[in-house]
């Protein structure tokens, strides 16, 4: 018998994050008969100031810690986050409990005149406020300007609109859940621009010892969807990924042979040097997987790179 009636989502006020919660609400609705769920609409520290980078506010989550105090002192039963920005460690008591079937994982181009990155004409404006995405497209051309962007998926969009960019690089995943489909010009390959670390899956985190509240839960969980999840941010957690990083994982599971193919790059912000590292292993051992690809890197000097970068004050966004 559920003796839970009522659930309350913690979730930021972002389109995308309410799109996001949104959907869980149904999900819970749907899989739980006359279950209510209500969502808490919450601002965060991240939303809150736009003008600075990211790097300049400090602290780490600055998008979760308003949700998971509402869940410590009883505001709210759940919180919903997008995978690649929840920290690798939460605050006694709570934790992850299911992770949803993901979207789309890569990264999407999107301009209003340019087909493909292939066409951006030498010199091109292109907006980004990720170390990860911005450092990839050095490599892959060294001629674009490279300029920050941040606000949410709208506000780049409008800035994008605005003729500030020639093209900027998004979620996929984000965009999609926005019905925003049109605005895809290219979906990045993963050999052009390698996805962060969760990117396109959902989580659920939530008050751990709550047994009754877990087990409502379960249904949503993807078994797949986090085993690629678990590799990634088992990578992550060696290099001491925080979330403002230039570092990017991407799981690939096959079913049939129960394996996982994860693939792994850091580099330096200006493109100058990227190691890349992948490895292959049974889906069972997503952990083990994981830091083997970050132990790879490290060999190759991922340490070096990355300490330059957390010492540096100009370091951006966690996309
Ligand atoms: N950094 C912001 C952010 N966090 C999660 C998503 C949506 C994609 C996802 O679910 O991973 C986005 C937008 C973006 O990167 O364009």
């Amino acid at each position: 018998m559920q003796s839970i009636t009522k659930l309350r989502i913690a979730t930021r006020k972002s389109q995308l994050a309410l799109w996001q919660a949104e959907h869980v609400r149904e999900r819970l609705m749907a899989a739980h008969d006359g279950l209510e769920v209500e969502l808490v609409a919450l601002s965060t520290k991240g939303d809150k100031i736009l003008d600075t980078p990211l790097s300049k506010i400090g602290g780490k989550g600055l998008f979760v810690k308003e949700l998971e105090e509402a869940m410590l002192d009883g505001r709210a039963d759940i919180a919903v986050h997008s995978m690649k920005d929840v920290p690798m460690l939460f605050p006694e008591g709570l934790g992850l409990s299911v992770i949803l079937e993901g979207e789309d994982p890569t990264d999407a181009f999107v301009s209003n005149h340019y087909a493909t990155i292939d066409e951006l004409p030498e010199g091109a404006r292109i907006g980004t406020a990720s170390l990860r995405r911005g450092l990839q497209l050095r490599e892959a051309r060294p001629d674009l300007e490279i300029l920050n962007l941040r606000g949410n998926v709208q506000t780049r969009l409008a800035k994008l609109d605005d003729g500030e960019f020639d093209a900027i690089i998004l979620a996929t995943s984000g965009l999609k859940r926005l019905g925003l489909h049109s605005r895809i010009a290219q979906a990045l390959p993963p050999e052009v621009c390698l996805p962060a670390c969760g990117q396109g899956a959902l989580g659920i985190e939530c008050r751990l010892h709550d047994p009754e509240l877990i087990a409502l839960l379960t249904p949503l969980d993807d078994p797949d969807t986090a085993t690629r999840v678990r590799a990634e941010r088992a990578m992550n957690t060696r290099l001491e990924g925080g979330c403002q990083v230039p570092i990017a994982g991407y799981a690939v599971l096959d079913a049939a042979s129960e394996t996982l193919w994860l693939r792994g790059l850091v580099g330096n912000p200006d493109g100058s040097q990227v190691l890349r590292a992948e490895g292959r292993g049974s889906m069972h051992e997503p952990e083990a997987l994981g830091l083997r690809v970050a132990e790879e890197l490290l060999e190759q000097g991922a340490g070096e790179i990355l300490a330059e970068v957390y010492g540096n004050e100009e370091f951006g966004d966690n996309a």
